[in-house]
């Protein structure tokens, strides 16, 4: 941060750090250091504090986070800034995120761009408003609106800020020049009431509904995260103790998130996504580049009104497709609704004088064992279970399948065992993983980030644990070959249980983190 003498008996802290002003430790002390020099300096009589490059400050360096606690510190200087006997007026243009916003409430005053959004977006990052965040919002706008804003880390325009009370004053101009001449109307007046750490939290008849309500909404909202409910423990803190038991409460519910996990596994993903934007395939092949592999047959399995679709596009594309359809009836009509609509293209082609290829479109009924018996699951009522009815959640054993199974048994020479939840978990999960190594060896995706992301995005895989790549490292790629390894051995008819190479290379390392895999691993082989 800067620090520079202005004309008016005033000082300027300006946080430079490009590109968003994050607030590293060195940038921290600036703040700090600046803020005492003027302290000190009897001919200052006001602070302005703003951010360099049009960006007031996005909140604490996220790449720092595994390195440093966050939040901790930071706290004790917001506290201090409110303490300051000189009036201190935050100018805010472009963003005030988390520590940005908790800096900007730890000043007397908040001056705003129109264009400003400001907001405490933690808890998408797993952790929560740990600078004071909890305790001062609430203190400034009140319960139900704080655990609004905590809780979904929605950031807000200037103008709702204004609304809601978090800042003071939005202008269209520069906020600097603005809160240069503001600082000079303000002062003569008394800071105590600009002092939010001795308010208290305007309370209200049904606090106790309230936070209920807001558990209840969370756990629908955001099921499995922990950060939204830890949130709304602190701001119960906030309501429920004063100023300094509460900022103790806050701390001590901010490291439990940080140690959590999730906390890590969501920062992952908070650079994962910035980064996927920016790569292309290591062989610097794209969709609008690559050629095609070659498809030499297609099945499809089911012949309702979207299989029917299906195996016609493929049919008039040339390709020649196996079409499977369990259900005789079913069949029937789709053959006879398949054919009709290839006729009907074929006259079409005929009339305007183009060739026309007949299709090869082979249909068959034998289908899935499972599936040939009609079981396809919930949706008819029965398949690995039976289910209370079609479409129905409750589901019990069913005897047929025990039969069906011990004759399968039979059949293959196979012996029973009862298999745990973690074999299961393990061999779904591990094959997986594998796959996405054996796609980063050859080249298909550009980085483990890519594959994360579009499980993220299009799998729902819980975002709280990263992706399934993310994961392999939490758990530690040596464990995860051991346990491949292991499960090949058992299984050597299942080849996605064999280890790839690209796993065994990076695992002849240790556990590497995702972002080293590339470099440690060598270049890809390309399929594209
Ligand atoms: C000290 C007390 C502790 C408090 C806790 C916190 O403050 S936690 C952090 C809370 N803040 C955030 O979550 C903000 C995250 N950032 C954003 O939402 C956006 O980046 C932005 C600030 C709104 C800017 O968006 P825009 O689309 O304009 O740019 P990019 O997203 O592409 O970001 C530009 C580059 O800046 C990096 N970056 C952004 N924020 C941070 C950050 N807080 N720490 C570190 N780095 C950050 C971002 O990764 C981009 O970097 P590239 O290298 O260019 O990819």
């Amino acid at each position: 941060a800067e620090y520079l003498r202005l004309p008016h008996s005033l000082a300027l802290i300006r946080l430079r750090n490009p590109p968003v002003n994050a607030l590293s430790l060195a940038v921290v002390n600036g703040i700090r250091e600046g803020l005492q020099k003027a302290m000190s300096d009897h001919t200052i009589k006001a602070i302005v504090v703003c951010g360099a490059n049009d960006k007031f400050c996005a909140g604490a360096d996220i790449s720092s986070f595994s390195r440093s606690s966050p939040g901790i510190s930071f706290g004790v200087v917001v506290d201090e800034i409110q303490r300051y006997e000189k009036p201190v007026v935050a100018a805010i243009r472009g963003v005030a995120l988390g520590g940005g916003l908790e800096l900007a409430l730890g000043c007397h005053y908040r001056i705003a761009h129109a264009e400003a959004r400001v907001g405490l977006p933690e808890v998408a990052l797993g952790i929560l408003p740990g600078a004071r965040g909890t305790q001062l919002l609430p203190r400034l706008i009140g319960v139900p609106m704080s655990l609004d804003l905590i809780t979904s880390g929605r950031p807000v325009g200037a103008d709702e800020a204004l609304k809601l009370g978090i800042l003071d004053v939005v202008i269209n101009s520069d906020p600097v020049e603005e809160a240069v001449k503001f600082s000079q109307e303000i002062l003569d007046k008394p800071l105590e009431p600009r002092r939010l750490l001795n308010k208290s939290v305007p309370s209200l008849p049904n606090m106790d509904s309230i936070f209920s309500e807001a558990f209840a909404k969370v756990q629908k909202q955001y099921p499995g995260f922990l950060a939204p409910e830890t949130s709304i423990q602190a701001l119960q803190a906030a309501v429920n103790l004063p100023y300094k038991l509460g900022i103790k409460e806050e701390e001590k519910l901010a490291l439990y998130l940080q140690k959590s996990g999730q906390a890590r596994a969501l920062q992952y993903v908070f650079f994962a996504e910035s980064s996927v934007h920016k790569q292309s395939p290591p062989s610097v092949a794209s969709w609008q580049t690559a050629s095609p592999q070659p498809i030499s047959s297609v099945g499809v399995l089911g012949l309702g009104t979207m299989g029917r679709g299906i195996a016609m596009c493929f049919a008039k594309a040339g390709i020649p497709v196996v079409a499977v359809e369990s259900d005789p009836k079913q069949l029937e009509i789709a053959k006879k609704a398949v054919t009709s609509m290839l006729e009907r293209e074929a006259s079409k082609m005929q009339q305007s004088g183009r060739a026309w290829t007949k299709p090869t479109l082979t249909f068959s009924s034998s289908a899935d064992m499972l599936c040939e018996s009609g079981r396809f699951g919930q949706k008819t009522g029965k398949g690995w279970y039976q289910y209370d009815k079609p479409l129905g959640r409750v589901h019990r054993p069913d005897p047929w399948l025990s039969e069906f199974l011990s004759q399968y048994r039979e059949t293959h020479h196979l012996e029973s065992r009862s298999i745990s939840q973690e074999e299961i978990l393990e061999r779904c999960l591990y094959s997986l993983i594998n796959e996405g190594f054996r796609i980063l060896g050859e080249g298909i995706a550009a980085s483990p980030e890519q594959i994360d992301i579009i499980y993220l995005s299009g799998y729902g895989w819980p975002r709280y644990r990263g992706g399934p790549m993310f994961y392999a490292a939490t758990v530690g790629l040596p464990v995860v070959l051991e346990k491949l390894q292991k499960y090949y051995t058992q299984n050597p008819d299942v080849p996605q249980l064999e280890p790839s190479d690209y796993l065994k290379k990076l695992a002849a390392h240790g556990n590497p983190p995702p972002k080293d895999w590339q470099s440690l691993a060598g270049p890809p082989g390309s399929k594209l």
